[in-house]
């Protein structure tokens, strides 16, 4: 059977940037174009230009792509004015793209109210707009806005302005939900009713996710007849976003129904870097990424129930939709107090200890992990504190040092400059062979004061942790019985680029992190053979 072509139009750099708390710079725009690029998607909208300097520069000399075609989005000239006149029409026939993505009101309603002109202007500026596009050697894509509501309105002039933009010339009619509130079987049953009315017309949908449709409404348009998907990639957009590219890119490629009838510019191979793809975007914007974001979370194919670990260990496919390889991802068993015997197997063979299931200590650390996950302990998150308390039961961990007692104090004064500041002062006394050494040192905060002193002077343990840095620290506080207590994690990395997470739990701050930052520099010496 010959499979029909999808077209993938990413949108993460226009309606992506109308994400709140999300604020591209040139250079990010540049980046993501590549990654997109490469990953295989067939048009790139890289912004509005004329709306900010960023966005202009962009357009005043495109990214270099491979594949995808370089889309420039903008409104359709306003009613009263010639093409001629209209200086957006010009920003947009001057910016250096292939494609004109130009949005125009599908709804009778927001024609009135919003743009204060009559139905037959709309209708001309449209028309008017593509032919000034074409004119100008530009491929057009109509985004017909708000559609949906549009058309349950008035579905004759929604229709009309579909059928004006076809006959117009342009090579895509796009219909947008634009405030996400379709529901799948109302996009199924209008697009199918567009595809009727304005035959030879090709289609393509653009969903926002305000009820968290917007991948479903996506794929039931394609069911209907639509052949581009318009989404951004984890799902940035406006309000609640558009709908995500990295769920509906893996779905196309990997479920029989679209897959076997479909193809797309992304081919299986590519489809492994999309986890990365993701993760890389997260990372440029300075967001932590989703942990339970579809196929490429942290917890998209992580298992913590003990009898879901039990049957994955036997075969993964029995909890799996489709394999974590296939998109990138990692499968994880978790212990935690949800875990059986099969959690602390698999994460026991993963540090490398291979043990039977009827080993008494396998039944030990069990009851162990347990235990201290009621005291507020989270070994799901700190896989160093899990290896530690586990070569602990089997009796692996030496006692490299000693804390006797440590002190921390903040002080809010005047410096010698008159200026009021807190100071945070340590002192750590610690015992290693035998012989004790005190240290002191001044941090940003009691926390940081502290692993400083911590780590100035641990003797001839002192070369293996000069290169620790601490990249992340969390606190949660939360009720444990009757007292709050606080869960702090902290992340180390070294100069090698490994990472390693510990936990420390109290109800005392410095406590918790005091626990989290020895584990932490005790797991180091283990592994280092200190
Ligand atoms: C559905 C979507 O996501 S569309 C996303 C559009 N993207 C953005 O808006 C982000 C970038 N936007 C901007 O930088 C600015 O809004 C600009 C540069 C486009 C326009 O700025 P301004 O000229 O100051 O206008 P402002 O933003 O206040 O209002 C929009 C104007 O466009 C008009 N307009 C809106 N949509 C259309 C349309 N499809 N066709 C014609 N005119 C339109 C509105 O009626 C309004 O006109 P008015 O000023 O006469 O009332
Ligand atoms: C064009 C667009 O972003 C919308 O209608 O949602």
């Amino acid at each position: 059977m010959t499979k029909e072509r999808l077209t993938l139009f990413d949108t993460t750099l226009r309606d992506g940037a109308q994400t709140t708390g999300v604020d591209f710079s040139l250079a990010d725009k540049r980046h993501i174009a590549a990654m997109l690029d490469d990953l295989g998607l067939d048009y790139i909208e890289g912004g509005y230009p004329g709306a900010n300097q960023t966005d202009t520069a962009f357009f005043s000399a495109r990214p270099k792509l491979n594949h995808a075609r370089f889309a420039a989005f903008g409104m359709v000239k306003r009613a009263g004015r010639s093409v001629e006149n209209d200086p957006g029409l010009a920003t947009l026939f001057g910016a250096d793209a292939d494609t004109i993505t130009f949005v125009a009101k599908a709804w009778d309603y927001h024609v009135r109210v919003a743009l204060g002109v009559s139905l037959e202007e709309n209708l001309e500026a449209i028309r008017l707009s593509i032919e000034a596009a074409l004119a100008h050697k530009r491929e057009v894509i109509l985004d017909c806005e708000h559609f949906f509501d549009g058309f349950k309105a008035d579905p004759f002039y929604a229709l009309n302005v579909a059928r004006t933009a076809f006959e117009a010339g342009a090579r895509w009619i796009v219909l947008c939900d634009t405030n996400g509130g379709a529901l799948p079987h109302e996009v199924e049953a209008i697009v199918a009713v567009v595809r009727d009315r304005v035959p030879g017309a090709y289609l393509g949908i653009h969903a926002h996710n305000d009820t968290d449709n917007a991948v479903a409404n996506s794929l039931a348009a394609v069911r209907a007849g639509v052949r581009q998907i318009h989404g951004a990639l984890n799902g940035l957009g406006e309000r609640c976003g558009n709908a995500n590219l990295t769920s509906i890119i893996p779905t196309l490629l990997l479920k029989p129904d679209f897959a076997d009838a479909f193809e797309i510019g992304v081919s299986l191979e590519k489809l492994k870097s999309l986890t990365k793809v993701s993760h890389t975007l997260d990372e440029l914007l300075n967001r932590a990424p989703n942990r339970h974001a579809p196929y490429v979370g942290a917890s998209a194919f992580a298992t913590k129930a003990g009898i879901h670990a039990s049957a994955v260990v036997k075969d993964p496919k029995t909890y799996e939709h489709v394999s974590p390889e296939a998109v990138g991802n990692k499968r994880r068993l978790l212990v935690s107090d949800q875990a059986g015997k099969s959690n602390i197997l698999a994460e026991l063979e993963r540090i490398g200890v291979k043990l039977e299931k009827n080993d008494a200590r396998v039944g030990r650390l069990l009851d162990e992990v347990k235990q201290k996950e009621a005291l507020g302990y989270a070994y799901e998150g700190a896989d160093a504190s899990f290896e530690l308390l586990a070569r602990r039961v089997l009796g692996e961990v030496p006692d490299f040092f000693d804390v006797e007692r440590f002190r921390v104090d903040v002080e809010r004064r005047h410096n010698a400059q008159g200026d009021l500041v807190t100071v945070s002062e340590a002192v750590v006394k610690v015992r290693i062979d035998g012989e004790t050494s005190i240290s002191a040192a001044e941090g940003e905060g009691p926390v940081n004061a502290l692993d400083l002193a911590l780590r100035k002077d641990l003797g001839k343990y002192q070369p293996f942790i000069e290169d620790l840095n601490l990249v992340d620290y969390r606190v949660r506080v939360f009720q444990g019985g009757t007292d709050a207590v606080t869960r702090v994690l902290v992340e180390f990395t070294d100069s090698s680029g490994e990472n390693w997470s510990t936990v420390g739990v109290s109800a005392n701050i410095i406590d918790a992190s005091f626990q989290a930052l020895t584990d932490a520099i005790t797991f180091r010496l283990l592994k280092s053979g200190a």
